[in-house]
């Protein structure tokens, strides 16, 4: 476990709000017992719950979108789950989230992503890169990793600083009409400036409909954004071919395919983020030996492994990293190479993957 956690990582599949800390969860939960807005004694069962079906899952995200939605709390999780991801070596971190609007607090979607970058600014324990870099800013982006301390820096110096780097990728919610996925198209188009460099289509499976999304998607694509799709959570085979013929940059999970889906996802090499433990703990995938990954892995697919919701599934990163190793008789030097490989499906401008792949090449005889 202990070289799972001080390997450098890239994770490339994790939503803000189900990244939140449980003892956050708890203490705003209570909070907002004690206030009357909720009934904490009712709610106590969904958030102690260990092994959760879909539609659980999903009764839990409801919760924390009711505890977690204003201002000041979007900021916080934001610093808590950036430091969390830096604090176990996580060196490229794509956070995902669902801009939201709630008018009764003045909430807009634009000012939402507004909360999110405050608090992407206001971490002060570890260096976060997350503006993307122009051309003439070469000097900076080229050493930015490669002067990350070794692990197990005990120095309190700032050479001994973790460092981060941030993209974020807009969400659109399968709840949501063709005009508010268009409108998180246009806020994500907004915020390129600010390190958001991608569209997710994510939210519970069992809803919506892919041709409510596809303008939005398409709209997306044609501007230049990067797309992930949540593809295949629960058996749809219609969507998942629909999706597929879509050719995202990425697609997550992809549990329920049928034959006909796996030969066209490796004819046309599509990236699978993988998720474990949310796999195994939304029964989703049966159990850990029967889990795709061991497929795809074999077959020399690209794949990634990512914690999807570390809060919610109480995990980390290093812990999917140690469960992949056990299941699936991987070594050291099998999952360096996996880290590794990640950076090539990372949607960041060239000079962070150079800077990426340099940090990589500079740590990689640690780990043969
Ligand atoms: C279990 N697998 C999953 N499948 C589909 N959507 C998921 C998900 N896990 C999380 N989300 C989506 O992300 C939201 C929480 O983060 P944000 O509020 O966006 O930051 C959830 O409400 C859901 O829409
Ligand atoms: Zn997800």
């Amino acid at each position: 476990m202990e070289w799972c956690f001080s390997m450098p990582k890239v994770e490339l599949h994790a939503h803000l709000n189900g990244s939140i800390r449980d003892s956050t969860l708890l203490e705003l939960t209570k909070s907002l017992g004690e206030r009357g807005v909720i009934n904490f004694s009712q709610v106590e069962h969904i958030i102690m719950k260990y092994n959760r079906s879909v539609k659980e899952v999903f009764q839990l995200f409801d919760l924390i979108r009711i505890v977690t939605t204003d201002h000041a709390t979007v900021t916080r999780i934001t610093r808590e789950v950036i430091e969390d991801f830096a604090s176990e070596n996580v060196v490229y971190l794509e956070l995902r989230t669902t801009p939201k609007r709630n008018d009764a607090i003045g909430m807009t979607k634009s000012s939402y992503v507004e909360a999110v970058l405050k608090g992407l600014r206001s971490v002060t324990s570890v260096d976060v890169d997350f503006i993307p870099h122009g051309e003439e800013e070469e000097e900076h982006s080229r050493t930015f990793l490669l002067n990350t301390p070794p692990t197990g820096c005990e120095d309190t110096n700032n050479y001994c600083r973790k460092r981060i780097y941030v993209r974020l990728l807009l969400s659109i919610d399968r709840r949501e009409t063709t005009e508010a996925a268009m409108e998180t198209v246009k806020l994500a188009l907004q915020m390129r400036p600010f390190g958001v460099v991608g569209i997710d289509l994510s939210g519970n499976p069992l809803l919506g409909d892919w041709n409510t999304y596809l303008p939005a998607l398409k709209f997306a694509r044609e501007q230049g954004l990067y797309i992930t799709l949540h593809c295949g959570e629960i058996p749809n085979a219609k969507e998942i071919h629909q999706m597929l013929d879509f050719k995202p940059q990425r697609i997550g999970h992809a549990i329920c395919f049928e034959d006909q889906h796996w030969e066209i996802l490796k004819s046309s090499k599509i990236p699978v983020e993988i998720c474990l433990t949310s796999n195994i703990r939304t029964m989703t995938v049966r159990s850990i030996d029967v889990h795709h990954f061991d497929h795809l892995y074999k077959a020399k697919h690209p794949v990634v492994l990512c914690t999807d919701d570390f809060g919610a599934f109480s995990t980390t990163l290093s812990n999917e990293y140690n469960i992949a190793a056990n299941a699936f008789e991987l070594g050291k030097k099998e999952l360096f190479e996996l880290s590794r490989n990640a950076v090539e499906l990372i949607f960041a401008e060239r000079r962070v993957k150079e800077d990426l792949r340099k940090y990589f090449n500079s740590v990689a005889k640690i780990w043969e």
